[in-house]
């Protein structure tokens, strides 16, 4: 009867798995220390092989492993094998790595003979003359001369405080009126003259004409070199002592008209 009712069922197995379940998986059984007081209670502990195995090394694929393996007396071989009681793994079939003979030879060495220098960078140029380009000068200004002749004297004054550059550049952005006229004006020398003062002190320096009166106690020259140039045109002597100072910036709210030609009668 039994027999007859195990021939019947397609599968007793699936059945009764307890029954006739095949044998688990080889497994190494490793027997750990004596339980410590706070430790679980399990003496042994099940690991499986393959997570517990030392990666080779060599690499399985490596160039040592394929030397080592044409010279069976290399020390490069799996030390695995004879230290430990785990069977020697499967042997794979390795792949095929080139040899250092085997590899492409690296490029030649570049020749300095045949080297070319770069274009020098694109930079922005204060000097128009030299590229043509870049950015402007305004005009009439000219370079200073950085190393002055041997021997030659600043001829500069001490300023009164309150009287720097910079506080001038303050007084200009004041607000505060320094033309004393209403519109510029076409300016001739008659007219010119009647302005040489120390308080109504007129001057032309390339064409255009300035009223310096309250300029005098900023100049770095002082007073009486800049009056010398009062009432007249001052070009001459201005490009004489410092034709680099940026005239058309530092008067330029002191702008009052033109030098123009004496009218014919
Ligand atoms: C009217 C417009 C003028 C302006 C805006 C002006 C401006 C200046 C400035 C900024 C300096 C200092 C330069 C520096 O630090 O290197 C200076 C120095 C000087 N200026 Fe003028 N100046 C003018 C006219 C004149 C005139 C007409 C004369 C001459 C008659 C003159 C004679 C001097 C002298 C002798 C110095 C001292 C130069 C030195 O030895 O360092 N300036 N001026």
């Amino acid at each position: 009867m039994t027999s007859y009712l195990r021939a019947w069922l397609p599968s007793s197995a699936s059945f009764f798995p307890l029954a006739t379940a095949p044998p688990p998986p080889p497994s190494l059984t490793i027997s750990s220390p004596p339980p410590s007081d706070d430790e679980g209670e399990d003496t042994e502990t099940e690991i499986d092989v393959d997570d517990d195995r030392p990666p080779a090394f060599p690499s399985l694929n490596s160039a040592q492993r394929i030397s080592s393996s044409a010279n069976p007396s290399s020390s490069l071989s799996t030390p695995s094998s004879s230290s430990t009681t785990q069977p020697p793994k499967s042997t794979q079939p390795l792949p095929n790595v080139l040899r250092d003979t085997q590899l492409m030879p690296p490029p030649p060495l570049p020749s300095l003979a045949n080297r070319t220098p770069r274009a020098p960078p694109p930079s922005v140029s204060l000097s128009p003359a030299a590229s043509g380009e870049g950015l402007l000068e305004p005009l009439h200004t000219v370079t200073k001369p950085v190393v002055q002749s041997k021997g030659k004297k600043s001829r500069k004054v001490a300023l009164a405080p309150g009287h720097s550059p910079l506080d001038w550049a303050a007084l200009k952005s004041s607000g505060k009126d320094l033309r004393g006229v209403e519109s510029l004006a076409r300016i001739p020398p008659s007219v010119l003259k009647l302005h040489n003062k120390k308080n109504d002190a007129w001057t032309a320096i390339h064409g255009k004409v300035y009223n310096m009166t309250a300029y005098l106690p900023f100049h770095p020259g002082g007073e009486n070199e800049l009056m010398r140039s009062a009432g007249r045109d001052g070009t001459k002597l201005f490009a004489l002592t410092h034709a680099w100072v940026n005239v058309d910036f530092m008067l330029d709210d002191c702008l009052v008209g033109f030098l123009v030609p004496e009218p014919s009668s």
